[in-house]
């Protein structure tokens, strides 16, 4: 693909070459879930999901991952200046606001992990697993290690900091490839939407772009078993560059720059977990107690973010079929309290009091 020269006419058999790496990449992936399922899992690295969220580190070897564990946990993975240190998941138990999240430490991988070098496979499947990937390099290296990682990452359909693209696709019996667009396209055209899909033996359905995608993302779309993952670009020892250059890693969006040895940016970095993870914390009262703001109810975002009901199905479900309605206090009611029903959308620390039907809603 690299040397097919860019123009209209080409345009074509790149998109088509792109769906046919897609498949067989998928074949490739699907076998070796078969493979691992049979054989059993890689030793070392199927760690128990604990606690209110999950993140993994992934990163090159000895780029301080061990270290970065050590430091904001109780758990001490070992640490060296030799490569390839630590050799299965090590997991660790982060605090931040209350919540206990699962840090777990990870073998660095190699270029060609994802193809199963060194014990990459292992380490990308922990990544797909976790609500948020570290990415964790080097400041003293190029910019190249993001790049390269990235692909690696992507080449087993996992995509950072990215929504799943806007397409709907309705497979039809019969009326062949019905195409729509709700905005112009840039990236992409309807010959090459129907080349894609004929590549997926797929003549009959509604296709509807949303938005200016491109061909990645139809098939994206199509193979439909990507993984979307937020992910932190964390720069470890910033002790060994210029002011200038930490000032130029920390202008770009999702990343953090630190030094585990001079305890630098470990604040900053918290935070922006905290941030990223979308954790919300909900404090819940009784009718004339005051709540326990040391206890809070650790709640995770769904799609229509963290309301009234997604709290009450964390919590006891069966109290959905009781709620008369709830009591809210806190940034997302205009006034203390207010009256809310089950899809109110809560904000980190609001206090909240369930009112049952029998009990006291009249
Ligand atoms: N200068 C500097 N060195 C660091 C920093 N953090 C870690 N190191 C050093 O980097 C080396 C590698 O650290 P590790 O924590 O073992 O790195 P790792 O990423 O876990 O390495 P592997 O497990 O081998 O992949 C060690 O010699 C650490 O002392 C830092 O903030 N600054
Ligand atoms: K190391
Ligand atoms: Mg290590």
């Amino acid at each position: 693909m690299a040397r097919t020269q860019k123009n209209k006419a080409t345009e074509y058999h790149l998109g088509l070459l792109k769906a046919k790496l897609a498949k067989y990449r998928s074949q490739i992936i699907d076998g070796d879930r078969k493979a691992a399922a049979a054989g059993g899992k890689g030793e070392g690295f199927d760690v128990e999901k604990h606690g209110d969220a999950r993140i993994a580190m992934i990163g090159f070897p000895s780029v301080g991952k061990s270290s970065i564990l050590s430091h904001l946990t109780e758990t001490e993975s070992e640490c060296a200046a030799y490569e390839f240190t630590t050799l299965t998941c090590i997991p660790g138990v982060l605090q931040i606001n209350n919540a206990n999240i699962q840090l777990l430490d990870l073998p660095g991988i190699i270029e060609g992990a994802a193809s199963g070098k060194g014990r990459g496979r292992q380490v990308i499947a922990v990544g797909k697993s976790s609500d948020l990937i570290m990415m964790v390099l080097d400041a003293q290296k190029g910019e190249e290690q993001k790049a390269k990682i990235t692909r690696e990452l992507e080449s087993v359909g996992i995509r950072l900091n990215k929504v799943k693209p806007n397409i709907n696709i309705k497979v039809m019996k019969t009326g062949g490839i019905i195409f729509n667009a709700s905005v112009k396209l840039t990236k992409i055209d309807e010959k090459m939407v129907r080349n894609i899909m004929a590549e997926y033996k797929m003549h009959n359905a509604h296709v509807n772009f949303r938005d200016d995608y491109d061909v990645d993302d139809l098939i994206d779309v199509i193979e439909g078993t990507r993984k979307y993952v937020k992910c932190l670009y964390v720069y470890n020892k910033i002790d060994t560059i210029s002011i200038e250059d930490v000032d130029k890693l920390m202008s770009v969006n999702h990343n953090v720059a630190i030094s585990v040895h001079m305890n630098l940016g470990i604040d900053v970095l918290l935070e922006r977990i905290w941030d990223m993870l979308g954790l919300v914390r909900i404090y819940t009262k009784k009718k004339g107690f005051q709540p326990d703001f040391s206890d809070p109810l650790i709640l995770t975002a769904g799609r229509d973010g963290v309301t009234v009901k997604s709290a009450i199905m964390q919590i006891h479900r069966g109290l959905l079929k009781e709620l008369a309605y709830a009591y809210i206090w806190g940034r997302s009611v205009k006034f203390s309290p207010q009256k809310c029903g089950l899809k109110h959308e809560l904000n980190d620390e609001d206090v909240i009091q369930f009112i049952k039907k029998t009990s006291g809603a009249k």
